[in-house]
């Protein structure tokens, strides 16, 4: 394979797919049912109400109703699971999000919960996530299903491939794992107690990277010819948004890679408004 290091276009490919789910939300208006999103976020932290921004922008770009829940930062766990059952209850909502992380005196555990499956459009719920584990049709994790969206636009074959996915979390490492295993690929786990993590990542021809740690990949981390996606939403010293990757250091050697900003984040959302347009598309149908 020619190393070329083409960047791969999260962001328009995210645009492409708003155009497509703005047609499919036209259709279901016109059968009389609004695809509709509550996002919810608790309290004041500055980066959940940038993504916040970004999501309800994108819904209204789409044609998706958004109703944005703002609470107290010293929201207490049992009103917040009040209101969540209101919006397990409310016709005009298809999705709901409550925002992570949440102040500490709510468990994430109990929230996610809470929501009605069949509303988790984030795809966290533990039905949902046991349903994308045995195979079964389920809302797949925004950022997961975005990575393999991406990778599949760019004309990436996994079958065969060896994957590595550095980082074990339940809403992108673990999922994301399932998700290459579907397509084919070989797969393997890294996490921070890894030992000799560059001897794992240096045989990865899709290497996957969701850490949370600036500039944690660098070129003595990745194969030549790889495909590099970079999960990360970190800030460098300078204080700009960054990724895991050290993209700089890493582009001339590897066939793709994914940017940040402008690469996986674009792409979760997308794929949480395409979970909510499919969330109406089976009330329609049922209707
Ligand atoms: N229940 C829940 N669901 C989530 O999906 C969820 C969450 N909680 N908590 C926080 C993380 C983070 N996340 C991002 C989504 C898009 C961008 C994004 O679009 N980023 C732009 C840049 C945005 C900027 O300029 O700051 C980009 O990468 O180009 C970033 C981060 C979703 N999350």
């Amino acid at each position: 394979m020619v190393s070329r290091g083409e960047i791969i276009d999260g962001k328009g490919m995210a645009a492409e797919i708003r155009l497509e789910l703005k047609e499919k939300t036209e259709t279901l208006v016109q059968q009389g049912v609004r695809p509709g999103l509550a996002v919810v976020l608790v309290g004041e932290d500055s980066a959940s109400q940038t993504y916040v921004r970004g999501k309800i922008k994108a819904c209204n770009e789409v044609g998706v109703y958004s109703e944005l829940i703002q609470l107290p930062e010293d929201t207490s766990e049992k009103a917040l699971l009040a209101r969540i059952d209101q919006l397990n209850q409310d016709q005009s909502i298809h999705g709901i999000l409550v925002q992570l992380p949440l102040p500490a005196q709510i468990s994430p555990d109990r929230v996610i919960a809470a929501i009605d499956p069949e509303k988790d459009v984030d795809g966290f719920h533990p039905i949902q996530a046991g349903r994308l584990l045995t195979g079964l049709d389920a809302y797949l994790p925004c950022t997961p299903h975005g990575i393999l969206r991406m990778l599949k636009r760019s004309g990436i074959a996994l079958e065969g491939k060896h994957a590595v996915v550095v980082g074990r979390s339940n809403i992108v490492g673990k999922p994301v794992s399932l998700l290459l295993q579907r397509e084919n690929a070989t797969v393997t786990m890294c996490h921070s107690r890894t030992r000799e993590l560059s001897s794992y990542t240096r045989q990865a021809d899709i290497l996957v990277a969701a850490v949370g740690r600036y500039h944690m990949i660098g070129a003595e981390h990745v194969k030549e010819g790889a495909v590099v996606i970079d999960v990360g939403m970190n800030r460098s010293p300078e204080g700009k948004l960054a990724g895991d990757v050290d993209f700089e250091a890493v582009r001339p050697l590897v066939s793709h890679i994914t940017p940040v900003p402008g690469g996986v984040g674009p792409m979760t959302i997308a794929m949480l408004l395409y979970n909510t347009v499919q969330s109406a598309q089976r009330v329609a149908s049922l209707t």
